[in-house]
């Protein structure tokens, strides 16, 4: 285990199963649907990657990029979009893929704008979810854990751009960001 970690809390081959758990669920829901699946970068990569394998359906795969962390551990709550879709989803199912719903903040700008572009149904999968620290009234339909109110890295998730490619998800030591 990383030197940075202070302990796992789910190995690969957990995080693996529940991915498969949802792919099932979300492929008896999207059959006739015809959705766009739409990860937000760059944290849901690993994580999306893995579930669109196992979706059983026809789908197309877009993506964007937004940011909100600017001090690395705190949400700014101002969200930007740094890259746009390239699929119009006016009158389409749009299944947004995070790898955590935190605050909130980064799911209530997507909801919003893919509403205003006139998406059919809009739900989202979100890998982690941290419910402690919500600041704004959204939850993904999806969810493959419940995390504590800690920092938490791997499967895609970061702190200051490290620890992406860590194979489990896992809490960041403190003594790593606090000084
Ligand atoms: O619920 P929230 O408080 O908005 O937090 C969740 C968002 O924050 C992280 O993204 P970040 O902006 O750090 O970019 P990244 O995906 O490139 O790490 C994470 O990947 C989610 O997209
Ligand atoms: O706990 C977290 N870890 C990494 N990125 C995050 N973005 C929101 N919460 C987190």
């Amino acid at each position: 285990m990383n030197n940075d970690i202070e302990k796992i809390l789910y190995t690969q081959e957990q995080v693996s199963n529940r991915i498969s758990e949802l792919a099932t669920t979300i492929s008896t829901k999207y059959q006739d649907e015809f959705p766009v699946v739409v990860p937000v970068m760059t944290g849901a990569m690993i994580f999306a990657s893995e579930l669109m394998q196992k979706l059983d359906f026809k789908l197309n795969i877009d993506y964007v990029d937004v940011s909100s962390y600017e001090d690395n551990s705190q949400s700014s709550g101002r969200v930007r979009l740094l890259r746009d879709l390239s699929h119009d989803v006016n009158g389409r199912s749009v299944l947004i893929v995070e790898d955590i719903i935190d605050s909130g903040h980064t799911l209530q700008f997507l909801n919003n704008l893919f509403a205003s572009r006139g998406a059919k149904s809009i739900e989202t999968c979100s890998l982690l979810d941290k419910p402690a620290r919500r600041e704004v009234d959204v939850d993904a339909d999806y969810v493959g854990f419940k995390v504590p109110n800690e920092f938490i890295v791997g499967y895609g998730l970061d702190y200051d751009g490290r620890y992406r490619n860590m194979p489990y998800v896992g809490v960041l030591k403190r003594s790593v960001y606090e000084n």
